[in-house]
């Protein structure tokens, strides 16, 4: 991992390592990618003010998240099949995830279980993934099972109720290796297809369709959820939907605190957390990172990946003037546009 010195290196190390059917899985969004392009340049685009003079000899990178502390607004988006990038999948991830102090977001369809996560990790902050069934029952039986297993929130997945167009990986398809299992989606007797898994996923459901659980729930405003995040799917979903970055500022102000609003899809620099915390976002979410990190070196890649975002988090504060995460506001934040109007 020597030489290896931002996300960046870590995708093209991953990407020349892995089978090529499985680069295109992890790799591609839907249609033309527009929205995987756009997710980078609008970061780009924005700019970043420094404050100088300022006392920034001891900084603190912790805030609370849902009431609780995290170490670094940093998480793991949930991401199916992590054991093809490495064997050790998501349990690498939720080790990485338990070193830094963020939170972790298992997906439905990984590769390892509720249980296995919790036992490879037990103290890191972890939630579940999940998509409403068209059988209501297995709803209730999962979220049994993650709760039992320490998972503290669930996660609803709303843009998916069907797979976006992803021309690469359709192409080229992933073989599914016989040795893996999707132990969360289906149970061990049942025979594993992995075409028909997302089949049992209910394309009816609507705004109405929602009830809530019992645990904290991330969704949206007026069902009395607790948290929503912010996401495009990594412009996987709908091409041409905006970038995660500009949407950002609308919802912020639409939610008006009523609760926590994170940012996933596109993050890949310290720079571009601290533009996200400053325009409004509480925490911030990685998913292609984290499996550039394990495929390079299973846990040890994937922790490597989020200390490299951590730390380019703390250099970007140090640089910019403020000592803590609560001091990052729009302030810090410009466009080229707004600077020429000064
Ligand atoms: C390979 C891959 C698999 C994904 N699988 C899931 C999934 O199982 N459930 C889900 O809700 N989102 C899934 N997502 C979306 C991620 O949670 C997240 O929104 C996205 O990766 C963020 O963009 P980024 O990769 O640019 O960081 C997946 C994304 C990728 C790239
Ligand atoms: C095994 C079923 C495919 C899961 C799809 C996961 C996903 O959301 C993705 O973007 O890929």
């Amino acid at each position: 991992m020597e030489g290896l010195l931002c996300v960046d290196d870590f995708e093209k190390e991953a990407l020349s390592k892995l089978e090529k059917s499985v680069c295109d899985y992890y790799r591609s969004g839907a249609d033309d990618e527009l929205t995987v392009k756009d997710n980078r340049d609008s970061f780009s685009r924005i700019l970043i003010r420094p404050r100088i003079l300022r006392d920034v000899s001891n900084r603190d990178l912790s805030t609370t998240i849902l009431g609780k502390k995290v170490s670094v607004p940093l998480g793991i988006s949930p991401t199916a099949m992590q054991r093809l990038a490495h064997p050790d999948g998501e349990c690498g991830s939720a080790k990485a995830t338990e070193i830094v102090g963020g939170i972790l977001i298992l997906s439905f369809f990984s590769t390892s279980s509720y249980e296995e996560v919790a036992a490879a990790s037990p103290n890191v902050r972890k939630w579940f993934q999940f998509y409403m069934h068209k059988d209501r029952s297995i709803n209730e039986a999962v979220f049994k099972r993650a709760e039992k297993a320490g998972f503290e929130a669930l996660v609803l997945t709303v843009d998916a109720q069907y797979v976006g167009k992803r021309r690469a990986s359709e192409k080229n398809p992933i073989q599914f290796p016989s040795h893996l299992r999707l132990p969360n989606a289906v149970p061990d007797e049942e025979k594993l297809d992995v075409s028909k898994v997302h089949d049992s996923i209910d394309h009816s459901v609507t705004w109405e369709g929602f009830k809530l659980q019992r645990m904290p729930y991330v969704q949206a405003a007026e069902l009395g959820v607790d948290a929503i995040i912010v996401s495009n799917h990594g412009g996987r979903q709908i091409d041409t939907a905006p970038a995660t970055i500009d949407i950002l500022p609308s919802i912020v102000r639409a939610v008006d605190n009523r609760l926590e609003v994170y940012l996933d899809s596109g993050i890949r620099r310290g720079t571009d957390i601290f533009k996200a915390l400053a325009l409004g976002a509480k925490m911030v979410f990685v998913g292609r990172p984290a499996i550039w990190g394990l495929a390079v070196d299973g846990a040890k890649g994937a922790k490597r990946v989020m200390e490299i975002l951590r730390d380019e988090l703390d250099l970007t504060m140090a640089l910019t003037g403020v000592a803590d995460i609560k001091s990052i506001t729009s302030k810090f934040v410009c466009t080229k546009d707004s600077l020429l109007k000064l």
